[in-house]
């Protein structure tokens, strides 16, 4: 198999500079020879060069497929991917698969060395640089990601979330145009997730690389990507910005993901006062209770969530999750009064 530049170039497609890097277009994707089941189905996307983009969706939905398929290390069933207007290779172009102006974080760090030491993991992807700049990038990039005191320390012998550390260290050694990340914050416990959020952020503003990450807890990339893929059985169902995904969701099950919300249909939403020709959506924080004698709504539930919680409450037709922050905790059984700020109608 020859090995072939990186990109091959497709004359009839015009790259709009300061437009997408990564432009999309029907891609299908099948593992079965016969192509009756798609893992990614006819899914059509830009992502923003310079920005991090968040892919998400429920366990199974073909994000990881997806992310693969965007690097090349799949060959697209149907559809294209371009980077920069250029066609991306795939495994059937390239002696070593994967664009070369990308890189990949996959899952599970299969591709640290455990039995050597984080730096030497990390200077071993500067294979033909000079000692002194080997030297200095290493350096460099490992106090950029805050594990320069780790630099001796055997893989085998550090945490999982200083490993995802190592990992993107490797990945962005060799200053890649796009950075993809496989669940990255999987191995991170919460108090260490914002911090590599936040070190991932300001790589992004100070170097404009453009980084795609898959998550199946959307709650957890909410603050950190600029925009937002949603993917349910194999097709994107949403994209667009955080804020406009979590106010105004088109689809019951991005209001789901996104915002726990609650989905009523019509006759449910009439049940509340609620006229609807379409399914609606409450998200839990539009919802206020009052002790009231009169009501029909009762609290069934009480959990405590840390700073809030989350109240189920219900008429024995409908149960709505609501959220309390305030010091008033309501009672089990008590009866309720709701007030709904605000809710969505679904066109679907
Ligand atoms: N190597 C494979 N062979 C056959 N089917 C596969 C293979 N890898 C994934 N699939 C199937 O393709 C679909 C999409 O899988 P994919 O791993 O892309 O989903 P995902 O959203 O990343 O899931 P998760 O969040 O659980 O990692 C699933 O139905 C999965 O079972």
């Amino acid at each position: 198999m020859a090995h072939l530049s990186s990109c091959q170039y497709i004359p009839s497609d015009i790259h709009v500079p300061g437009l997408a890097a990564i432009h999309a277009e029907h891609l299908s994707f099948s593992f079965h020879e016969n192509n009756v089941q798609f893992a990614v189905e006819n899914s059509s996307f830009d992502i923003d060069e310079g920005k991090i983009t968040a892919i998400i969706g429920e366990s199974g939905s073909g994000k990881s497929t997806l992310l693969r398929l965007i690097y090349g290390l799949l060959e697209p069933t149907d559809g294209s991917v371009r980077y920069k207007g250029w066609q991306v290779p795939t495994r059937k172009d390239k002696l070593i698969p994967g664009h070369d102006a990308m890189k990949l974080v996959s899952q599970g760090f299969d591709d640290l060395n455990t039995y050597a030491n984080v730096w030497d993991n990390v200077a071993s992807q500067l294979p033909n640089t000079d000692i002194k700049r080997k030297q200095d990038k290493t350096a460099e990039i490992l106090q950029r990601l805050r594990i320069d005191h780790l630099a001796k320390k055997r893989v085998a012998d550090i945490s999982g979330g200083e490993k995802q550390r190592v990992a993107i260290c490797r990945a962005l050694i060799n200053e890649p145009e796009v950075l993809l990340m496989d669940e990255p914050f999987n191995q991170v416990d919460a108090s260490f997730r914002d911090t590599l959020q936040q070190d991932i952020k300001d790589i992004v503003k100070e170097t404009g690389l453009t980084v795609i990450l898959v998550s199946h807890d959307p709650t957890e990339v909410l603050a950190l990507a600029d925009n937002l893929i949603v993917m349910k059985s194999g097709k994107i169902l949403d994209q667009n910005n955080p804020h406009v995904l979590y106010s105004n969701p088109s689809h019951p099950y991005t209001a789901q993901l996104l915002a726990k919300s609650n989905i009523l249909q019509v006759e449910q939403a009439q049940n509340l006062g609620i006229t609807s020709e379409k399914p609606i959506a409450i998200h839990q924080e539009w919802i206020s209770i009052s002790p009231s004698e009169q009501s029909t709504f009762f609290v069934k539930d009480v959990r405590f969530r840390g700073f809030y919680y989350e109240v189920v409450v219900s008429n024995n037709e409908i149960n709505l999750h609501a959220i309390i922050t305030s010091q008033i905790i309501p009672q089990k059984q008590q009866a309720v009064d709701l007030t709904i700020s605000h809710w969505i109608a679904f066109d679907h």
